[in-house]
């Protein structure tokens, strides 16, 4: 199998309305290996739900290329699953959680065994199979967004795209979920894509993050995180190398914003 799971070339987003005309995404390229955890960051405003939205298949760009697995993206890829930051509007509340997890599954050939098999170990996975009978409406926020990932990881995509999924729950229950998305794409090998606004959950998340500049957009840095991939809230976070990631991204972010970066081939 290929190593790029996912290419972004010259990809351009104009958006053209009554009211004017937007230049979101400028011309951003980057590639995703298979098997590894992105985050994506930027200024506000700077485009990275329509980048999401065209590499979903929910937008047509105005111009570039996206593939994935090889294949060009024109509509949303079965083998894509979505997570997005309000989870009381992706789940229903008629459904029971095993319900929820389970929707996706019902458009598939799977046989109704392997289906029930796939949506125990999902919620296994998630720390919910006491809850599988319960309604989103009875379950906590943390929950809700807990069988919002049930249902992506039962789905088994090739790719799994977030959207600043914590940015609507407290504290310590985003550290909980943090610790949970790493242990999926360490234990399972599941690829991701993690929009944040937070710079230091893209720096303890990932093994990339990728800045933006503002609008019109481009990447202004491609960064390795080189910290161990064993990860721990208190003692990678106190690392002296964590806090020096997390300074540079931020100081990047800074920049951005001021619009001092000059976009190389510009
Ligand atoms: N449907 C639309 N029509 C016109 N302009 C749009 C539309 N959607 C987004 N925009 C504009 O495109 C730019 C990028 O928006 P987008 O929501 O992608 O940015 P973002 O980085 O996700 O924002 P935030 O950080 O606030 O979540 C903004 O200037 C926004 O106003």
């Amino acid at each position: 199998m290929p190593d790029t799971l996912l290419e972004v070339e010259n990809l351009k987003k104009v958006y053209e309305s009554s009211t004017g005309v937007v230049e979101a995404i400028g011309d951003i390229s980057f590639t995703m290996r298979r098997g590894e955890l992105v985050c994506i960051v930027g200024p506000s405003g700077c485009g990275k739900t329509t980048l999401l939205k065209c590499i979903a298949g929910l937008l047509a760009p105005t111009s570039g290329r996206i593939e994935l697995d090889g294949v060009g993206v024109t509509s949303p890829p079965p083998s894509m699953a979505l997570v997005f930051q309000e989870y009381g509007r992706s789940l229903y509340p008629w459904l029971t959680v095993r319900a929820n997890v389970e929707l996706p599954l019902r458009h598939t050939a799977l046989a109704k065994d392997d289906r029930a098999r796939l949506v125990d170990d999902a919620l296994r996975a998630v720390g919910l199979d006491h809850a599988a009978g319960s309604y989103p409406w009875q379950l906590s926020g943390g929950m809700q967004q807990r069988v919002a990932i049930a249902r992506a990881v039962a789905y088994q995509p090739e790719v799994l795209i977030m959207d600043e999924p914590f940015a609507a729950v407290d504290a310590q229950t985003r550290a909980d979920l943090e610790d949970l998305v790493r242990t999926l794409h360490r234990e399972r090998g599941m690829s991701i894509l993690f929009v944040t606004h937070d710079i230091d959950e893209s720096v303890y998340l990932g093994e990339r993050v990728i800045v933006l500049s503002k609008s019109p957009t481009w990447v202004q840095e491609d960064l390795p995180i080189d910290l161990a991939p064993e990860r721990d809230q208190i003692a990678t976070r106190a690392l002296p190398r964590f806090t020096e990631l997390r300074t540079h991204v931020y100081e990047q972010i800074q920049r951005a914003k001021r619009g001092e970066a000059v976009r190389p081939s510009a």
